[in-house]
C-alpha cells in the first residue's frame, strides 16, 4: 500500500478491504463447533473507530459474526471489577505458549491456569462472575456491558451456537473438571459453562465489537467503563496473551494489544487513538483469523499505530 502524506481511514479501509480478497487463502473455519463450521470462510469486515466516536468501516460490516474468545476481554473487565486483584489467586498472568484449549498445563500447575484468555482462565473468570447466582443474571451483567459500551442494545446470544458448543464442548468439560478437582471452580462445571459458552455465542458485527473495545482506548473524550490504571492492565494482558501461542507472532507483526475470537474476530486497541475490529472466519494455525491478522498488520504498518 503507498502511503500518502496523511493516511485517511475512509480511504485506507475500502483498499484494505479489497487488497484481502486478492487471493483465495481465507485459512479454515473452526471446525469443532458445528454452527461456526457452516460459516462463508471468504468473508472480511473490519471497522475503525477513533477516540472521538468517529466510526469507519469496510467490507462485510452488516453480518452479526460470533465473537467467541473476544468475549473474555468483557469478563475480565466484570471479574476485575467484582473481585479486585483477589482474582488473581486463581489465574495467572502470563502467555501459555500453548494453544487456547490445552490441558497439559493446567495440571502441571495445579489447576491455576496461566491466563484468563485460555479457556481454562476464561472458565475462572466467568466462575468469578457468576459468583452465588443464576446463570441467567450474571449473562444480564455481562450483556448490560457490552450493550453499554458498544451503546446499542441490538446485541444478542446465538442460542444454536451456545447449544452447538454444548453439545460438542468435551474439552471444555475436561478443563471445568480439572479445575474443580483441583478446587478452582465455585460452582458446578455445568452452571459455569452454561455461562460460558453464552457468553461465547454473543454476536456482534464489526462496528459493534469496534464500538464495544473503545472503552480500551483510554482517552479523554471516551465514556470510561474502567479505571484507567485497569484499561492498561487489560491491554497489557491482550498485547501478551490474547493470541494464545500466537501472541508473539502478532505482537511482532502488528504491534497492538489484541484479542482474537475462533469466529474469526479480532479487536485490536491502538491506546489513546482507536479501537479496531476485523472479521474474516478462516483461522490460521493457532486459531486466530487469517487475514484479520493480515489487514491489522497492514494497517498498523500503514497508519504507523504500532505501540512500540
Ligand atoms: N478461541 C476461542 O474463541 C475459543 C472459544 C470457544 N467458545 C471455546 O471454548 O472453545
Amino acid at each position: 500500500m503507498s502511503s500518502p502524506a496523511k493516511p485517511d481511514l475512509a480511504d485506507v479501509l475500502p483498499r484494505l478491504n479489497g487488497m484481502m480478497r486478492e487471493d483465495d487463502l481465507w485459512g479454515d473455519v473452526a471446525g469443532y463447533i458445528p454452527q461456526l463450521a457452516t460459516v462463508d470462510s471468504a468473508q472480511f469486515g473490519i471497522a475503525v473507530v477513533t477516540a472521538d466516536g468517529q466510526c469507519h468501516v469496510a467490507g462485510d460490516t452488516t453480518v452479526p459474526f460470533s465473537v467467541q474468545s473476544i468475549t473474555k476481554v468483557f469478563t475480565l473487565a466484570i471479574a476485575l471489577g467484582r473481585s479486585g486483584d483477589q482474582l488473581w489467586h486463581r489465574v495467572g498472568r502470563e502467555p501459555s505458549g500453548r494453544a487456547f484449549n490445552s490441558i497439559v498445563q493446567l495440571e502441571q500447575e495445579q489447576g491455576r491456569p496461566r491466563n484468563p484468555f485460555i479457556n481454562a482462565g476464561a472458565i475462572v473468570t466467568t466462575d468469578e462472575v457468576l459468583g452465588n447466582r443464576e446463570p441467567r443474571e450474571a449473562l444480564a451483567e455481562i450483556m448490560r456491558f457490552v450493550r453499554e459500551a458498544a451503546g446499542t442494545d441490538d446485541i444478542h446470544i446465538n442460542e444454536a451456537v451456545a447449544a452447538s458448543e454444548t453439545d460438542f464442548g468435551h474439552r471444555n468439560f475436561a478443563l471445568a473438571h480439572f479445575l474443580k478437582s483441583y478446587g478452582n471452580l465455585n460452582n458446578a462445571p455445568e452452571l459455569t459453562l452454561g455461562t460460558y459458552f453464552h457468553h461465547c455465542a454473543m454476536e456482534m458485527t464489526v462496528q459493534q465489537l469496534a464500538m464495544a473495545g473503545r472503552f480500551l482506548i483510554e482517552a479523554p473524550e471516551v465514556p470510561r467503563l474502567v479505571a484507567p490504571s485497569r484499561i492498561r492492565r487489560l491491554n497489557a494482558l491482550m498485547l501478551t496473551c490474547g493470541h494464545y501461542d500466537g501472541s508473539g507472532d502478532f505482537a511482532y507483526r502488528v504491534g497492538l494489544p489484541g484479542k482474537s475470537g475462533v469466529g474469526g474476530g479480532i479487536l485490536a486497541i491502538v491506546p489513546g487513538r482507536a479501537s479496531i475490529a476485523v472479521w474474516s472466519p478462516g483461522l490460521n494455525r493457532y486459531g486466530n483469523s487469517q487475514k484479520g491478522t493480515e489487514a491489522l498488520a497492514l494497517l498498523a504498518r500503514h497508519m504507523d499505530w504500532s505501540i512500540f
